[in-house]
């Protein structure tokens, strides 16, 4: 055996070792001069139906990957590229879609001449693309249960942190905000008020005209609160049966004041509909006010206290009234 075939042989077992198929395309005529035959055999044709030009290898390209194909050829040729690499997917006989990688060159080219032979070796990456697209689906499916987990949390943390009658922060939230206020006004040495408000003679109210109209009530006092305060800077919350808090960062006892003044107004002049009848309920609040400002902020508790006494003193002196 002289030393070429010998040559031979070495390569034949190298390129089988490392599972890659050798072929060689003439760039000028277009032909196919040395088939890869065992690629050619994965797909399922047989040496009679084996594509001997470019253009049928062309062909049993996926069309989706031809473009990115034949720019990879057309970047080597230009010498835009040292080689030619490129991934695509050929039809099988049976219709089958398989994964193959290319690597290439151009060979013979001179300095002044142009190569004609493009010798390459093919090889099946299937396995691994099929592995990569199952990761894909996987990592997609997992974004979009992870969207679904923080959609429902969200959901899960309004739901705990909402009063159902009135739709209003309920009294968990509210002690969570009243401390960050609480922080935040002590920080930035801003003022801080709160209001407590509280339902007059709702024990009546529902002894007249029935608990369903009672929650009615509670939940039109809501709704004017809900109105009057400044959207995504106050807080109105549903502390008990049928009283409320409002929280309001950077209000002085001034402001409180004259917001509570508003509301008790407001909500004495709301009516609701109590019977078939058309008879409506109407009804009073009476408000607590308690303020700091900025020096000396309480504890939130504290700051409840107060505007509870305050709220006391505004029953005793006969309801439908503000004190601080
Ligand atoms: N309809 C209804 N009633 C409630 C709810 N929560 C508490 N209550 C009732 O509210 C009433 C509160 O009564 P009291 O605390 O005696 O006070 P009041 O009658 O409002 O009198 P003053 O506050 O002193 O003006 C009680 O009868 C509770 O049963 C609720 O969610 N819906």
């Amino acid at each position: 055996m002289n030393e070429l075939n010998r040559n031979k042989e070495r390569l034949a077992l190298a390129l089988e070792a490392a599972g890659l198929d050798l072929w060689e395309n003439d760039l000028v005529t277009g032909e196919v001069t040395f088939k890869a035959l065992k690629t050619l055999d994965q797909l399922g044709y047989d040496s009679s139906e084996m594509a001997s030009t470019v253009e049928e290898l062309l062909g049993l390209v996926h069309p989706d990957d031809q473009p990115h194909l034949q720019q990879a050829v057309q970047d080597h040729v230009d010498g835009i590229t040292p080689q030619y690499r490129c991934e695509f997917r050929l039809r099988a006989k049976n219709g089958a879609w398989i994964w193959f990688a290319n690597f290439g060159k151009v060979m013979d080219g001179t300095a002044t001449a142009e190569g004609r032979r493009f010798v390459g070796v093919t090889f099946n990456i299937d396995d691994r693309k099929r592995k990569e697209h199952e990761i894909e689906q996987m990592n997609r499916l997992l974004a979009e249960k992870n969207a679904l987990l923080e959609n429902l949390n969200l959901q899960l943390e309004l739901l705990a942190s909402t009063d159902s009658l009135t739709g209003l922060t309920n009294r968990r939230k509210l002690m969570e905000l009243g401390l960050q206020e609480c922080k935040r006004a002590e920080r930035f040495r801003h003022p801080l008020s709160v209001l407590m408000l509280d339902i007059d003679y709702f024990k009546s109210i529902n002894d007249t005209w029935g608990h369903l109209v009672g929650d009615q009530v509670i939940r039109a006092v809501a709704e004017v609160c809900k109105e009057r305060v400044r959207q995504g800077v106050d807080t109105v919350a549903r502390f008990g049966g049928e009283e409320f808090i409002l929280l309001l960062p950077e209000t002085n006892m001034k402001g409180a004041y004259q917001l509570a003044e508003v509301l008790r107004e407001s909500i004495a002049q709301r009516e609701v509909v109590a019977n078939a009848q058309g008879d409506h309920a109407q009804f009073t609040v009476s408000i607590g006010a308690a303020s700091c400002d900025g020096s000396n902020i309480p504890a939130f508790e504290e700051l409840l206290n107060r505007a509870d006494k305050a709220l006391y003193k505004a029953k005793q002196s006969g309801r439908n009234s503000v004190e601080d």
